[in-house]
């Protein structure tokens, strides 16, 4: 008679580990289509159809990549946040809801309250096709859109940090209530990062994946490969030339996410930028390998 061993016991549930990992909207979809919204009431540029393109194929790999994650260490609980990419950020300029409300102009506000419904809504759409893709992946994961849970913008928003029981917590940027004046604003998927590797139990690497390879010495357009830096620090933050896409982005581009990542990194976490479009070294990054090609971010 062959004996089956048991299986391990499971370690209690404050010993598990947790990776925090930020999709960003630029790798799940393609942020410069129909960007002509842009620019804070230009033309509509492409329609909207356009703009809700999401890139299935890096989408797959990624979500292939958290499966990865999850069985190369026992016990393991994945944090996923996503940006918004085309699906939040184009409107969102276009209505200008990173001001709030704007004073004094019923119409506007009319219209601006309409692009926070519209901009939820969408943004619950790319959530969808990526709960999807994490299912098909046989990822166990629960969604948790910010509008239903969080109030106010930046890393001290209010709202109890919601966690999934199975193995992966999925969360993204959104347009959320303002308890002031505002009403609404945007919080960035960046800020939900800050919160949760400084505030899970356990967090063992924290790592954005975008569709660069790091922090860049100077823009992408101009870098070669020499050009990434192995680290960041914000107390060197001469070192690199952090351009900002203002025409597309209502929130901080990379130097938000390299200064998001020196809050997690100052608690004492593991804190890493690389190119999402290399599942290995998403997967390298969240587990711990020090080799990785990337930027690793200090305090
Ligand atoms: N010095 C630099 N180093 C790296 N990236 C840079 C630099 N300057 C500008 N960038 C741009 O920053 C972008 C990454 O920031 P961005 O906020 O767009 O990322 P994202 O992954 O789409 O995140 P999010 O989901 O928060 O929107 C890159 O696509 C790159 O073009
Ligand atoms: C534009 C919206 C709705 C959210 C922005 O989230 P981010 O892409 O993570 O910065």
């Amino acid at each position: 008679m062959v004996v089956v061993p048991p299986p391990p016991p499971h370690p209690p549930r404050h010993s598990r580990r947790v990776i925090v990992l930020k999709l960003g909207g630029s790798l799940l979809t393609n942020k410069s289509t129909g960007g002509g919204g842009g620019g804070g009431g230009g033309g509509d540029g492409g329609g909207d159809d356009d703009m809700l393109l999401v890139d299935f194929g890096t989408l797959t790999l990624l979500c292939q990549s958290v499966k990865t994650i999850l069985d190369t260490q026992y016990h393991t609980h994945v944090v996923l946040i996503h940006g918004a990419g085309s699906f939040g950020h184009i409107k969102a300029r276009k209505y200008r809801l990173n001001l709030g409300l704007i004073p004094a102009d019923p119409e506007q506000q009319n219209a601006q309250r309409n692009a926070v419904r519209e901009v939820r809504k969408d943004m619950l759409t790319l959530n969808a096709h990526i709960m999807q893709a994490l299912a098909n992946s046989n990822v166990d994961a629960q969604s948790y859109a910010p509008h239903s849970w969080a109030k106010g913008t930046g890393p001290n928003f209010k709202g109890e940090l919601p966690y999934s029981k199975g193995e992966c917590t999925v969360t993204h940027g959104d347009v959320v209530d303002v308890p002031d004046e505002r009403e609404f604003g945007i919080l960035s998927g960046d800020d939900l990062f800050v919160r949760y590797a400084t505030e899970s139990q356990g967090v063992t690497a924290a790592v954005f994946a975008t569709d660069v390879d790091g922090v860049l010495k100077v823009p992408p357009e101009s870098a070669t490969a020499d050009d990434l830096l192995e680290t960041w620090s914000s107390r060197d933050n001469e070192a690199a030339e952090l351009s900002h896409d203002e025409k597309i982005d209502v929130t901080g581009g990379i130097g938000y996410k390299a200064a998001s990542g020196a809050l997690v990194a100052a608690a004492g976490v593991r804190v890493l930028i690389v190119n999402g479009h290399y599942a290995d070294r998403v997967v390298a990054a969240c587990n711990g390998v020090d080799s990785v090609r990337g930027t690793r971010i200090l305090p």
